[in-house]
């Protein structure tokens, strides 16, 4: 197995807090990770960390076999990465179709001007349609982003990551908000990404959902690493347990 994602001792400190306390983690390709721990645990710093929206005080980010801990988050995308929410956050005034297409445009160029005028539009047009239609969206090309039901959106942001052609996503929260017959749904879209050989590394609250999915789990708490591996096994671990405890959260844990 290759790995696609390293960190080495990665770690950054917010004022007092110790966000993220010296992460050392492989993911391989095609594995489908869980990345989850009680609210504040340092998910959303490392994910950052990860797709260069943060830098962090210490540690190495490699992509690929590259150390791209000094590197733009385009240039992160353009070397197979891809996250949901911070980087393909849809546009609401625009088309579906134009959304994935400018995130398309994004993988080659970092600007969005420059990334719509790089792509050819029917090439592109023709391949986001087929991106729309494996995330279940097929018939929403032509409606503005902003017109469609939170569901639908958080599809489109799948769709958005999928332009880039990526070899790993990241997704933060994929599920928040959604009903249970549309969290399901969207699992159901995730595990399709995966079986197309994407790697996923999935940040996620519903554990239901994430017990049902993930292959391996990565367990944070308080910026450090708790507990990894088989799901199962990961959630009888007492550590893992006692942190979500202490955070007020088994009601998730036993879900
Ligand atoms: N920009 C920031 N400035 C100061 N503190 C921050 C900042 N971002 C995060 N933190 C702190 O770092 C810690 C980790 O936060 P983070 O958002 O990464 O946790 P999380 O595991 O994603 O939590 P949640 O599940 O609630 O989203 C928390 O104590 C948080 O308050």
């Amino acid at each position: 197995m290759s790995a696609v994602l390293e960190l080495d001792d990665v770690a950054i400190r917010f004022g007092g807090v110790q966000a993220v306390g010296g992460v050392t983690r492989t993911v391989d390709a095609g594995d489908f990770v869980g990345l989850i721990g009680p609210n504040g645990a340092g998910k959303t710093t490392l994910i950052r960390i990860i797709a260069g929206l943060l830098r962090p005080d210490r540690g190495k980010v490699m992509l690929g076999g590259s150390d791209v801990t000094g590197e733009s988050t385009s240039a992160r995308v353009r070397a197979g990465l891809a996250l949901t929410h911070q980087i393909v956050r849809p546009f609401r005034e625009m088309t579906v179709l134009d959304n994935v297409i400018l995130a398309a445009g994004i993988g080659y160029t970092s600007g969005p001007l420059r990334a719509l005028l790089h792509v050819s539009r029917r090439r592109e047009a023709e391949r986001a349609m087929e991106i729309l239609g494996s995330v279940g969206l097929t018939g929403t090309e032509r409606r503005l982003a902003g017109e469609l039901p939170l569901g639908q959106l958080k599809r489109l942001e799948l769709a958005r990551a999928l332009a880039v052609d990526p070899k790993i996503v990241l997704l933060d929260e994929p599920l928040a908000g959604l009903n249970h017959a549309e969290a399901s749904r969207q699992v159901e879209t995730i595990m399709e990404v995966h079986r197309r050989g994407i790697t996923v590394v999935l940040v996620e609250h519903n554990l239901e959902e994430v017990m049902r999915v993930c292959r391996r789990l990565i367990v944070l708490n308080n910026g450090v690493v708790i507990g990894e591996g088989d799901p199962w096994e990961v959630m009888a671990n007492p550590a893992v347990q006692e942190a979500y405890v202490g955070s007020g959260m088994m009601a998730h844990a036993e879900a």
